[in-house]
């Protein structure tokens, strides 16, 4: 049957979950079924939420007891796009206080809707050449007030260190000193010169109506990847951009905003349904999120199922995870451990605050990072290489 299934986490103080369920699967389809006359329900059955399953975690909360229920919702209810699905399974009963999306399941039809990474993890290996190994990125920062040629000389001691991506900051928007344009005609001349296959993922940025002009403006200039802050946007203006043919570049879905709704434990969306299954869905070939032993720490299960549901084999490439915020060097070998080699490496003040200047950091995360593909530890790493050793002594090892 064409459906979504979704599953939600539950609180009551007296465990009516059987009600609440019932109440939920009704509530958000046909409204009422037992006092419909027969003729109706046969019409309107094929509209019915579907109670599936419901599961006691036997974990006792602060909302009281716990459980998992998954509700089926029928196709018919809705259109096949992110906005009314959302809107049917989590749409009023968000506002209903204490309840949590923890993820939702889509019949093949309806998947097949969604176009998914157009490069995913083998393309942008393609495009960066880079094999065996996590990718390296780093991100300009400090560049608001700045000019074209502050960003230029950062851009260089960036690509000096070896980095494969580098990415704008969230945070940088239209500007009058480094405007969008000129920043990307800028980054693509700079990687050009250093004959280097680096991407630079400008951030697309403005109002929702100009994004479309803005981003195939960037692939005329030479555009080679765009940063979008998608959750301040919506999942359907990402997918709007991954499924428009001029604008055949990778997309990097940052997690701006998105802790206003993942992050309270009894409420909200699961981090690894939005960040995860849902960015890819909507297209998304790179997704950020907080690592578990950074500056921003999101628990460490869930960075662990985000990039889960981000690589699961599927109908769909997988979209690369870049667990970030606060990554320094000496975090790379449980990065290494937790995420594996389909993963990015992202810092910025673990790049830029190194002594030795954007290029040494950069150098200090590729040794590290050659150092445990080759079962080696940093520390004899460092013995070699002087740039690790000063990463380590800086910022230490592990979590
Ligand atoms: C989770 C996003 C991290 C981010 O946007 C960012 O700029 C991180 O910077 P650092 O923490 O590596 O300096
Ligand atoms: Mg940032």
């Amino acid at each position: 049957m064409s459906e979504v299934i979704a599953k939600y986490r539950l609180f009551d103080r007296n465990g009516n979950f059987e009600k609440k369920a019932e109440g939920i699967a009704l509530g958000l389809t046909i409204g009422s079924w037992t006092d419909l006359p027969h003729l109706e329900q046969e019409q309107l059955r094929k509209h019915k939420g579907r109670v599936v399953a419901i599961q006691e975690t036997g974990r006792e909360t602060a909302e009281g007891r716990e459980a998992d229920v998954t509700i089926a919702y029928p196709s018919s209810n809705f259109s096949a796009d992110l906005p009314a699905i959302l809107v049917t399974v989590f749409g009023k009963l968000s506002l209903d206080g204490v309840i949590r999306l923890m993820n939702l399941d889509f019949s093949n039809d309806l998947a097949k809707r969604f176009p998914g990474p157009r490069f995913g993890v083998k393309g942008i290996r393609e495009l960066t050449g880079a094999y065996g190994r996590p990718l390296l990125m780093s991100i300009f920062k400090g560049v608001i007030g700045r000019d074209l040629s502050y960003l230029e000389k950062q851009l260089r001691a960036q690509l000096e260190g070896g980095i494969d991506i580098v990415k704008d900051d969230e945070i940088l928007f239209e500007n009058r000193l480094t405007p969008f344009e000129e920043r990307l005609k800028l980054g693509q001349q700079v990687i050009a010169e250093s004959g280097k296959k680096a991407l630079y993922a400008v951030n697309l940025t403005g109002r929702t109506s100009e994004l479309k002009e803005k981003a195939r403006r960037g692939i005329e200039l030479g555009a080679t990847a765009y940063l979008f802050n998608v959750f301040a946007y919506g999942l359907d203006v990402l997918q709007e951009l991954t499924e428009d043919r001029d604008i055949p570049v990778p997309i990097m879905a940052h997690p701006a905003v998105s802790g206003a709704f993942t992050s309270a434990p009894h409420h909200g969306f699961s981090t690894e349904l939005m960040l995860g299954k849902l960015v890819r869905m909507a297209g998304a070939d790179f997704t950020l999120f907080p690592s578990p032993y950074g500056s921003v720490a999101l628990e460490r299960n869930a960075a662990l199922k985000t990039a889960e549901m981000a690589l699961e084999e599927n109908m769909y490439k997988p979209t690369f995870p870049v667990p970030s915020a606060g990554i320094h060097p000496g975090l790379v070998p449980v990065l290494y451990e937790d995420f594996g080699i389909d993963s990015i490496i992202n810092a910025g003040g673990g790049v830029h605050g190194h002594p030795n200047g954007a290029a040494g950091g950069g150098r200090a995360f590729r040794q590290a990072i050659d150092a445990v593909i080759t079962g080696r530890t940093l520390e004899e790493a460092a013995k070699q290489h002087e740039d690790l050793r000063v990463a380590l002594e800086m910022w230490g090892t592990g979590k």
